[in-house]
């Protein structure tokens, strides 16, 4: 088992490269199955869930070479099965987008019940609803869904809320599909927009991606390409809060500041300094923090995938600070580790939390209950007294391509640290 130790109290300082973006890489991998000839997809982070993204394409059959550092040869012709391994898709939410591109190549696909963090209901209705406007038909056999159609005909699809999940599938199960697809209410995410220019790329006839219009006109025949993926707007934004949090100066390079928007808006908010450069940001602090609101909504809104390092900022802003949870039901149960270390949160219904600033956090040993809860607590650690031990840590691989490495480079004191099972390291200072 690893943890992370980290010794908190140092102010970050230097410059931090952001790799390319989880949420947009899964999704690219999983596309490339639609294609019918190779494709190199760069910029693609070192993270767990590529590595499974990655098996599950070679377990089904696809050539999968790493040709250097995030440069990834997929050859897909050579799939021989449109099933997908238990063990892979039940850790992930991304497995889900095998539905969706096995659907529209070979018109058949079954995919375990996806995994993913456990942030409370995380249904699949309304991707099954898009299937089925497209002439799919889909049943629950061993705990997997089964999908299934003769042929793929497009159609209107209205998504009942806006999902980054169902647009996705809705996207690769139309894309190859007969006449047009127009999806509303899409969501626009950029990761949204990136899978679209990947598609479009390759042949694929898809306007719209980035408003709450999508249209695609399906087409018969995908060629091979090349493309990078673009920057992680949440790994950004994790490490811009993590610099607010430790009252240090950093530069967060290779970003897209646009993407970074709603973040920025609230660090200022709280009298963080955020300069905007082309393709990076510099966070400095130089005053007390302040208290502020934020509210979570689909993009351009402030990201829930930001919610708990922001709060987590909040918990040493001076002042009362209100967070709501608007896209899930159950995203605060890292409040629970933060008040170990001195943090003073109180969550209102389970959509609210009440967050009244303290002087100092103090290191604890603590436990990452999610990805993004792992990274509070990384920040939480980094800006508190002492040493702060972090469990649970496979969470964090998820999603930080060498978080360790990287926050090292910027002066602080984290440590990898294997660990026999149940066993407790001594603490100190
Ligand atoms: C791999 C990936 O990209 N994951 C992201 C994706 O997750 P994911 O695609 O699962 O999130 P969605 O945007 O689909 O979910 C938004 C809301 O819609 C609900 N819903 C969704 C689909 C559905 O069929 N029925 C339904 O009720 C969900 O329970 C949730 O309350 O977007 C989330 C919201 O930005 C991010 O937190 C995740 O990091
Ligand atoms: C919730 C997240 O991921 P997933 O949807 O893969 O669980 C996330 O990236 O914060």
């Amino acid at each position: 088992m690893e943890k992370f130790f980290i010794r908190g109290g140092i102010p970050l300082h230097g410059t931090v490269y952001i790799s390319g973006a989880k949420n947009a890489a899964v999704a690219l991998v999983a596309a490339t199955i639609l294609c019918d000839e190779p494709c190199t997809l760069e910029n693609v982070p070192a993270i767990s869930d590529i590595t499974k993204c990655l098996d599950i394409l070679r377990s089904m059959g696809a050539v999968v070479r790493m040709e250097r550092d995030g440069v990834i040869y997929i050859d897909p012709r050579s799939i021989n099965t449109t099933e997908v391994p238990y063990k892979q898709a039940v850790t992930m939410r991304a497995s889900s987008y095998f539905l969706g591109t096995l659907l529209g190549k070979f018109h058949e696909a079954f995919v375990p019940m996806p995994g993913g963090c456990d942030l409370g209901d995380r249904p699949i209705d309304q991707h099954l609803k898009a299937f089925r406007a497209l002439g799919a038909t889909d049943k629950v056999v061993r705990g997997a869904n089964y999908v299934k159609a003769d042929k793929l005909i497009g159609n209107q699809i209205f998504f009942d809320m806006v999902t980054v999940g169902a647009t996705m599938n809705a996207i690769f199960a139309s894309v190859r599909a007969k006449g047009q697809t127009i999806i509303e209410n899409a969501a626009k995410e950029p990761h949204i927009v990136d899978v679209a220019n990947y598609l479009n790329s390759m042949g694929a006839d898809i306007r719209g991606a980035g408003t709450d219009v999508i249209k695609i006109r399906g087409v018969e025949y995908l060629h091979g390409t090349t493309y990078a993926t673009i920057p992680d707007q949440i790994e950004a934004g994790t490490y811009m809060v993590a610099a607010a949090a430790t009252k240090g100066d950093v530069v967060i390079a290779n970003v897209i500041p646009k993407h970074l928007e709603s973040i920025t808006v609230k660090l200022r908010k709280c009298g963080v300094n955020v300069e905007e450069n082309d393709e990076s940001v510099r966070v400095w602090v130089d005053k007390p923090l302040q208290n502020t609101t934020v509210k979570t909504q689909p993009h351009p809104g402030f990201p829930t995938d930001m919610q708990p390092q922001f709060s987590t900022l909040l918990t040493m802003a001076y002042g009362t600070s209100r967070v709501t949870e608007e896209i899930f039901n159950n995203r605060f149960r890292y409040a629970a580790e933060l008040r170990k270390m001195g943090a003073d949160i109180s969550i209102e219904g389970g959509k609210v939390a009440i967050i009244q600033g303290v002087d100092h956090l103090s290191g604890a040993p603590v436990q990452a209950t999610d990805l993004r809860a792992g990274a509070a607590l990384v920040i939480a650690g980094l800006a508190a007294d002492g040493m702060t031990e972090i469990g649970n840590i496979h969470f964090i691989q998820r999603g930080y391509e060498r978080i360790d490495e990287k926050l090292q480079k910027l002066g602080a004191d984290i440590k990898r640290v294997i660990v026999p099972e149940n066993d407790s390291v001594e603490m100190s200072g």
